[in-house]
């Protein structure tokens, strides 16, 4: 490894609907960590977003990445660096900004301590310090992923079948930290609520891995886990969908805790649909997001040049 090396890891959409917390899918967004060797650590963030952050040793960044450091026996004080933070992703927005902050800090220690770790170890610290696995399972793997965290066990299917889709996301200019969103979630499912609302998550992964879009689509929206609970908190997820549906997407979703909104589409009508939710919420981002199949990379500065 060269002096100057980069970690790369993509953004995150997740749940899908009803996968609340064991579906997600890594999106073509990255942040980009560039470290090089220095007296003492400094978190320089590159974006006027990233500006806001904290520089030390208080940057989420650091916090993971010191948790794991002595869990490993590591000492992040032995290995002073300077990293360059840089992102398209933006700020609790539901893309899953602090889950691939968490894979990009576990890659630091990783490279830092010669730690060597598996794609399954990164998988089980990341499930472990986010506290579900969806959002940090793409960022780890790229591609679909549809799983299961325990405190005993993480475990999981990657999936990369996805060619012919590609989702169209309005981002609203609003922020929703996913730990306020988590607050108006239901408490309790009486028993007919639950098998309900896990008829259609158990459809919607057959869907999904039947490449078959349409009922996929359709599953999406009949979420019962956690979309009403926080629709009053994303007022625009109604009005979305429902333009979304009329110009032609599979169905529309979500992102993560929100606010975004998601809408898988055929590759091929993602621009026709861009243009008539943008005309919908002129307000907000509108852009198309493709499936990132690559999970979280380490390359020196050489390669990535290549890259750009
Ligand atoms: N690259 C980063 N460096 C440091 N902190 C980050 C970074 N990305 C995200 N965060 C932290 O995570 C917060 C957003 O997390 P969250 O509310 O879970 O939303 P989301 O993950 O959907 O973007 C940010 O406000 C910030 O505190
Ligand atoms: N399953 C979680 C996902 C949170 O994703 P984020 O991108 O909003 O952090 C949830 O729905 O709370």
């Amino acid at each position: 490894m060269n002096d100057m090396w980069m970690i790369r890891v993509p953004a995150s959409t997740s749940n899908l609907g009803p996968g609340f917390d064991s579906i997600g899918m890594a999106v073509d967004r990255f942040l980009e960590l560039t470290v090089t060797p220095a007296d003492q650590w400094f978190f320089k963030g590159c974006t006027p977003e990233l500006e806001s952050l904290p520089t030390g040793k208080d940057n989420l960044l650091y916090e993971v990445a010191d948790k794991l450091a002595r869990a490993q026996g590591v000492s992040l004080e032995e290995f002073p660096h300077h990293v360059a933070v840089d992102s398209n992703i933006p700020l609790a927005r539901g893309l899953g900004s602090s889950a691939s902050a968490i894979v990009a800090a576990i890659e630091l220690v990783n490279q830092i301590g010669q730690l060597n770790l598996s794609k399954e170890e990164k998988l089980r610290i990341a499930s472990l310090e986010e506290g579900h696995l969806d959002n940090v399972a793409a960022s780890v793997y790229g591609g679909l992923i549809i799983g299961s965290h325990r405190e005993e066990c993480t475990d999981l299917i990657h999936i990369d079948k996805l060619d012919d889709i590609a989702f169209v996301a309005v981002i609203p200019t609003y922020e929703l930290k996913t730990s306020e969103s988590r607050k108006v979630l239901q408490d309790h499912f009486s028993r007919q609520e639950a098998v309900e609302a896990s008829s259609v998550a158990n459809t919607l992964v057959a869907a999904l891995c039947t490449t078959n879009w349409v009922l996929a689509g359709k599953m999406m929206e009949l979420d019962l886990f956690h979309e009403k609970a926080r629709s009053a908190l994303v007022p625009e997820l109604q009005l979305v969908r429902k333009a979304a549906k009329a110009a032609g997407a599979y169905g529309t979703f979500l992102s993560g805790a929100g606010p975004t909104t998601l809408s898988m589409v055929p590759v091929k009508a993602a621009q026709d649909i861009a243009a008539a939710l943008h005309e919908v919420v002129p307000n907000a981002e509108v852009t198309i997001l493709k499936p990132e199949l690559q999970g979280a990379t380490v390359c020196d500065m050489k390669e990535a040049s290549l890259l750009k």
